[in-house]
Order: structure tokens, then sequence, then C-alpha cells
């Protein structure tokens, strides 16, 4: 049944009352005051937000989804060949079985591709921020990856002038945070499901440890939240919506005024647990040497966004 735009919602559980369960969709292309009221609410109330209108070329992303299932439909050998030690998995190729959630007693169900943002030669980040490598098997993975990484990064940033405003700050504050930052987009495959170990899931849960998250694909089922009243949401966007969430680094400048909310991917049930899962998760980060320095009282030590990194990838063991 058609309903209108306004009255129409994400999927909710059907085991919490109606009013408490709803991810409004957020349109990125109205007014920055509107749009900073709408994300604003929905971070408040959930951490996560739906949006729609964010202008991201559904070519673009079809190509991009069509290289990324290419690429992971190759050999294991080719693409382990693309597997870099010592740089954290931040650029190439990370095989299954290697990521592992902080606090989780199992590694997650999955493999991912990780696209850096490209420096000059001679960037005073180069140290922190690696060369991208790229796919000799597909010619254009490399300028489709690149144009959706300047998508996202265009699109982060109109996200982040709303946010800012919904702070009671200027539209242009985070400008400077996040200027050549060390944002990462992952491509990310979700096999299907076979012997899988005791208790292990597709992606255990976890917070996002960078400044906010834009994902692409997570209509295709699993992602959940985990609410403020302890249960877990679904959270399945339209077709080409992105889901929006704050990850640690935000709920640290913020002192938790924006809350990192809890999140995982379950394994499906019945026959979706043979097919795979693929998301496009772009990872927004502040540039490595911004100090981040609670914003409001009560928050933690400041902290660069480098040393922060760091720490958290040791945990979920990729450093
Ligand atoms: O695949 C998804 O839908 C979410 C992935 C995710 O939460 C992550 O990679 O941090
Ligand atoms: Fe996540």
């Amino acid at each position: 049944m058609a309903r209108k735009k306004s009255e129409r919602h994400c999927a909710v559980s059907d085991s919490a009352p109606e009013a408490a369960r709803q991810l409004a969709f957020v349109r990125l292309d109205q007014p920055l005051p509107d749009l900073a009221g709408q994300l604003g609410a929905s971070f408040e109330e959930y951490g996560f937000a739906v949006v729609e209108g964010h202008g991201i070329d559904q070519r673009l992303i079809d190509r991009a989804d069509a290289l990324m299932r290419q690429f992971f439909a190759l050999p294991d050998a080719v693409k382990r060949a693309y597997h870099r030690t010592g740089q954290a998995g931040a650029r190439g190729y990370t095989p299954f079985g290697v990521e592992q959630a902080k606090g989780a007693r199992v590694q997650d169900l999955k493999e991912f591709w990780h696209v850096g943002r490209d420096l000059p030669p001679g960037h005073p980040y180069a140290a922190h921020m690696r060369p991208n490598i790229w796919p000799d098997e597909l010619p254009d993975f490399r300028p489709v990856m690149q144009d959706l990484y300047l998508a996202f990064d265009w699109t982060g940033r109109r996200i982040l002038s709303a946010i800012a405003l919904y702070l009671g700050e200027d539209e242009v504050f985070f400008e400077d945070s996040v200027r050549d930052g060390n944002s990462v987009l992952r491509l990310l495959h979700y096999p299907p499901i076979e012997a899988a170990p005791e208790g292990a899931i597709r992606a255990a849960a976890h917070e996002d440890i960078n400044t906010i998250t834009l994902l692409l694909g997570a209509e295709a089922a699993g992602l959940e939240l985990l609410a403020r009243d302890g249960t877990w949401l679904p959270v399945s966007p339209p077709p080409g919506a992105l889901a929006v969430n704050v990850g640690d680094m935000l709920q640290r400048l913020t002192a938790g005024r924006l809350r990192s909310t809890t999140h995982r991917v379950v394994n499906p049930a019945g026959d979706a647990a043979r097919t795979s899962r693929y998301s496009m998760p772009f990872f927004l980060h502040f540039r490595p040497d911004f100090l981040i320095r609670p914003m409001f009282e009560g928050g933690e030590d400041p902290i660069t966004a480098q040393d922060y990194l760091m720490e958290r990838l040791r945990e979920i063991r990729l450093a």
C-alpha cells in the first residue's frame, strides 16, 4: 500500500510499542536547519538515522556494487595477494576470519577491502595514510571506487554541517577537523554461512571507532542497533538509502552528547543464510593530528585521532 513520504519508516520489531520503534527517514536535500533538527532527533534517540536524497548517484552505487561482487568472487589466492601486513588492514584486502569485535570470543564472518584517501606526494599525513592498492584483475575498480570515495566524502561533510548546527555551532565547525581526514571506504562481503564456529555472527556487537559512518547496502537483512531499552532494532533502509551512525570519536568529542550506538549484523534464518551479504560502509575520520578535546563538560582526556585509532585497532586485532 502506498503511503505518504512523511509516514514512511523503517521496518520495526513487533515486540515493542510502535511509536518508540521507528527510525524516521531524513532527506539530505532539504534546508540545513531542517536537516539538523531531524538528524539530531534521530541521533538523540538511536545514534542512527536513515538518510535519503543524499546525492550519491545510483549508477555509481550500482557500478561499485557490481565490481565489489566481482572482486570477492576471485579465487582466494588472488585476493590474498592484496593483503598487506603491518598496515592494520587500512588498505587492500583483509581475509575472512581476521577482524574480531572488541570483547568478542570469535572472529566475525566477513572479508573486506579498504580504500583510503589519495594524498599528493609528500603530504604531511603520508606516514599515517598509506597509498591505496588496486586489484589488477579489475581495471574499472580504481576509478569507480575513487569516485565513490569522493561522493561519500562530500555527503559526509553535509551531514557534519547539519550535526554542527544541531550542536549549536556554525555549519563549518567540522571542516578543519576532517580536512584530508583518514576516512576509509570498506567494501564488505559476508559469505554464505557454512560451518561457523559456535557463537559466530556476521559482525559481532560493536561500536564504530570513527567520527560518523555512512553505510550503503544495509537493505540486505541483518543489521541491528541496540536501542536504549536494551532490545535489538533492525535497521532496514530502502535500497539506495544510507544508514548513518555516530562513531566513538564523535561521541568522545561531544562528551557523550551524541551517542555511538552498539550495532551488529546477525546471521539470517533459513535460505538467506546460504547467500552472500554485501555492504559498503564509509568510515568518516578526522585528520590524524586532530586533537579530540571534549566540547562539553564531563568528557575524557584529549587524544589525537591517530593515537585513538591505533589504540582501538589493536583491540579488534587489526593492528
Ligand atoms: O554490514 C553492515 O551492514 C554493517 C557493517 C558494520 O557495522 C561495520 O563494518 O562496522
Ligand atoms: Fe559498524
